[in-house]
């Protein structure tokens, strides 16, 4: 079937970036992205480019390139789903917070809603594309949803699992490793319907890089991949603390074992710890799973790369306590970075937060910079754990617009984002403004060692041993 009407549910940091490039490589397509917050939508159109709701280099001139054109932001969502052959449901999964498998399995009521409004609104033929991060054999409920409180039309449903990274999203798109796409591959309405989406696609990706599975194994493999990328940054963090303790440096770890073909040089930063909406939620949701069939041993094999996770955020900041005399009470502390990774403006799950909590627990007075993170996003970030009041975390936590100001009369800088414009800093002002001694924490190893110490910084580096 040739798709000439794409619709797509939820315009957040996967449908709105996906679907742009859709639109940019499928001039013949018409995009529809659709959400029930109107503020995004808004957002997404806004006049002002510098106003999308999702930054990502490169984007937004897809978006002035398609947007009006056959690129569309909508909250008419019955309109979209009625007039698409294809709907790709991108809505948001979280880790539940509430019931059965609280704090550890996939929350899927948006899912479940998204499947029942496609239901009731489909008068033809649709095939349901499920891009959103799923456990495995969800296809099976959407199936069953769609069968049952339908109007008697036909859905087929397909895996499309995304593997975009935040910051590298557009590149990732327009240039994916491989895309995959699970799907009924036994009927012949199956096979057709892989095929709609192969061909959407095959616009702009090499043949060779579309992989089509069965839809069990394309729901699987989306957690597969995001459990072993998580594994090798607590594998590296975890090395990390043993470098310390015997002088070994972590970067030069990483790069003899990453020279190594069957080990590969990715991925094998160590930082202050992983953060991100997908690398947490998805390995508590495959932890879950894998209990729920009593899997306990690999249950608990993945659910070592989150606790070693928590632990590289814990240390973290005992480090700074420890080394600032073993009190940071009353002391100003400056944070540069908030995202958890350069080039966006997303902060969930960032180690920072984490790191935050504990020092202000600590009654540290901590000064925020992050050059594409707003003031409401930190101060909503910290009030969500709940920790202490609202008022409190505004009483010890600020935020600076200018990186300089952040730093002036602060005793400790900690970096934790890898914005490139830190290494750009004139850190002999920032020295200079600061009160003595001046300690650096490098929660992402950017920095010079060598001439940050020659300024007359005591300098620390996540993985570094004396
Ligand atoms: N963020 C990433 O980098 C990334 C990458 C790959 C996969 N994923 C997966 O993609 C999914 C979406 O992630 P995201 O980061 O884009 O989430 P998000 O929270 O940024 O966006 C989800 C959007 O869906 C909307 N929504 C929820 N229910 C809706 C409904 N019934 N009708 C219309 N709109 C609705 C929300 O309002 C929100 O704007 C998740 O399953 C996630 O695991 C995310
Ligand atoms: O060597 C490394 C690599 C990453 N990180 C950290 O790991 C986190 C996640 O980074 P990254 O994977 O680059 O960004 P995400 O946007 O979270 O992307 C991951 O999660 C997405 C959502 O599922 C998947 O689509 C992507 O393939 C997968 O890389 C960030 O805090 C990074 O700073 C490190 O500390 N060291």
């Amino acid at each position: 079937m040739k798709i000439k009407n794409i619709c797509c549910i939820g315009a957040g940091y996967v449908g709105g970036p996906t679907m742009t490039v859709i639109a940019k490589q499928c001039p013949n397509i018409k995009v529809t992205v659709v959400d029930i917050n109107q503020d995004r939508i808004d957002a997404w159109n806004d006049n002002n480019l510098d106003n999308l709701p999702v930054f990502e280099p490169g984007l937004a001139d897809i978006v002035k390139e398609t947007r009006g054109k056959n690129l569309f932001f909508s909250t008419e969502v019955d309109t979209a789903i009625d007039e698409a052959e294809l709907i790709f449901i991108s809505v948001n999964t979280p880790t539940k917070t509430y019931g059965k498998g609280k704090g550890m399995a996939a929350d899927l009521k948006f899912i479940e809603l998204c499947a029942r409004q496609i239901a009731r609104v489909s008068k033809q033929d649709k095939i349901v594309v499920e891009k959103s991060t799923l456990p495995v054999r969800t296809a099976s409920a959407i199936k069953s949803i769609l069968d049952n409180t339908g109007n008697g039309v036909q859905f087929q449903i397909l895996s499309n699992p995304e593997f975009l990274a935040e910051g590298t999203a557009v590149n990732d798109l327009l240039n994916p490793d491989r895309v995959l796409i699970g799907g009924d591959n036994s009927s012949e309405e199956g096979i057709v319907a892989i095929q709609s989406l192969v061909d959407v696609y095959a616009n702009w990706v090499p043949a060779d890089r579309i992989l089509t599975t069965n839809v069990w194994s394309s729901e699987l493999s989306k957690l597969t991949a995001n459990a072993f990328l998580a594994q090798r940054v607590s594998s590296i963090n975890a090395m990390s603390e043993l470098c310390e303790k015997t002088g070994a440096d972590v970067n030069e770890v990483s790069k003899a074992i990453g020279m190594d073909s069957r080990i590969g040089s990715k991925f094998l930063k160590a930082s202050v710890g992983f953060g991100g909406s997908c690398f947490q939620k998805d390995i508590l949701n495959l932890v879950y799973i894998a209990k729920s069939y009593g899997l306990n041993e690999v249950a608990d094999y993945w659910e070592q790369v989150i606790l070693i996770n928590e632990h590289q955020k814990n240390r973290f900041s005992d480090k700074i306590v420890s080394t600032l005399y073993n009190t940071v009470s009353g002391k100003k502390i400056t944070f540069l970075g908030w995202a958890f990774k350069k080039d966006t403006n997303d902060t969930r799950e960032s180690a920072a937060i984490k790191v935050a909590d504990n020092l202000l627990n600590e009654q540290a007075n901590v000064v925020v910079y992050d050059p594409k993170v707003h003031l409401e996003r930190v101060y909503s970030d910290l009030d969500y754990l709940k920790t202490r009041s609202v008022e409190e975390n505004r009483e010890l936590l600020s935020v600076e617009s200018d990186p300089y100001r952040a730093c002036e009369g602060t005793h400790a800088i900690a970096i934790l984002t890898e914005w490139d414009e830190f290494k750009e800093y004139s850190w002999q002002k920032i020295y200079d403004s600061m009160n003595k001694p001046a300690f650096i924490f490098d929660g992402r190893g950017i920095l010079d060692k060598n001439s940050l110490e020659e300024i007359g910084f005591t300098y620390y580096k996540i993985g570094l041993g004396k």
